[in-house]
């Protein structure tokens, strides 16, 4: 077992009253899967995520990566913090810094960078795509690139576990459908683990090995979807494509309108 999730609830205290976002969370996810956190807005996935990053302590419950603590935390949990990369729906590159900069931000601040490290993170640029953009600004670049400099910025410090939080959401729905594709082509190139939260029920189809569906806050988690074998087989766009993907689509829709209207 790679990512292990356990008992995990969150509540968040604020002076006026007391949100709970998680209720007795319990997951796990094998080395090189793609998983997806799919649910309504306000489920707690991005709790989920932050919990697993380190940035957010539990209330309850433990997580672990390769038996190394996240949580509670301990003398361990600095380095099993270290695997775990984050990629967001804002790009968050520096506006001040070139890409090439920017690519080379989290080998500095993890003091990781050598000349093997940075050939590494421009050869990675090259390869998807960016050959040719090291010296220019966020701005000179499209909304799509940008997302592609971040994608190389996360992978630039070799994280065994990346956490993606809704990073196409913002894009037109062909960048959106072409960076599925080159981030789901270069984690299984790169035989990454992945964890997705998305509210889109077809990217978490096209995406995934496993989709777990959580309720409408206090989040929990109600069911978890296997995808079959001819879809997971396949990238994203021939998923998409494919006889089985509509089905399936059809029975998670149906499953979270019943959630929804049971809220
Ligand atoms: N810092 C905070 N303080 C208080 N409540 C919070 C805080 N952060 C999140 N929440 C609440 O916890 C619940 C879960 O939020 P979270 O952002 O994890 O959900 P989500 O499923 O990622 O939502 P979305 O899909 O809209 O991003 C929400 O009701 C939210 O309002």
């Amino acid at each position: 077992m790679f990512l292990a999730i356990d008992r995990l609830s969150h509540t968040y205290l604020t002076k006026t009253n007391a949100v709970t976002a998680l209720d007795d969370v319990s997951l796990s996810v094998e080395k090189g899967e793609f998983v997806s956190f799919l649910g309504p807005s306000g489920c707690g996935k991005t709790t989920l995520l932050s919990i697993i990053a380190g940035l957010i302590e539990p209330t309850e419950g433990a997580v672990h990566i390769e038996g190394q603590p996240i949580w509670p935390s301990g003398m361990a949990a600095p380095t099993a913090r270290r695997a775990v990369g984050y990629m967001l729906q804002q790009d968050y590159l520096f506006p001040w810094k070139t890409i090439e900069e920017n690519i080379l931000l989290g080998l500095k601040m993890t003091r990781t960078l050598t000349a093997q490290t940075k050939e590494r993170a421009l050869a990675l640029l090259a390869e998807i795509g960016l050959g040719g953009v090291e010296s220019y600004y966020p701005s000179q670049l499209s909304g799509g690139m940008r997302q592609r400099a971040a994608l190389v910025r996360t992978l630039a410090t070799d994280p065994k576990l990346l956490l993606l939080d809704e990073p196409f959401s913002a894009l037109d729905q062909q960048t959106k459908l072409k960076l599925e594709e080159l981030v789901w082509k270069t984690l299984k190139q790169y035989e990454k683990t992945a964890v997705l939260v998305t509210h889109d029920i077809e990217e978490a189809i096209a995406m995934s090995d496993r989709i777990f569906l959580f309720s409408p806050r206090p989040g929990r988690l109600v069911r978890t979807f296997v995808i079959p074998d001819e879809l997971r087989g396949r990238p994203p766009l021939a998923a998409r494509q494919h006889p089985a993907f509509s089905p399936l689509f059809q029975s998670i829709w149906k499953e979270m309108e019943a959630l929804e209207s049971s809220s």
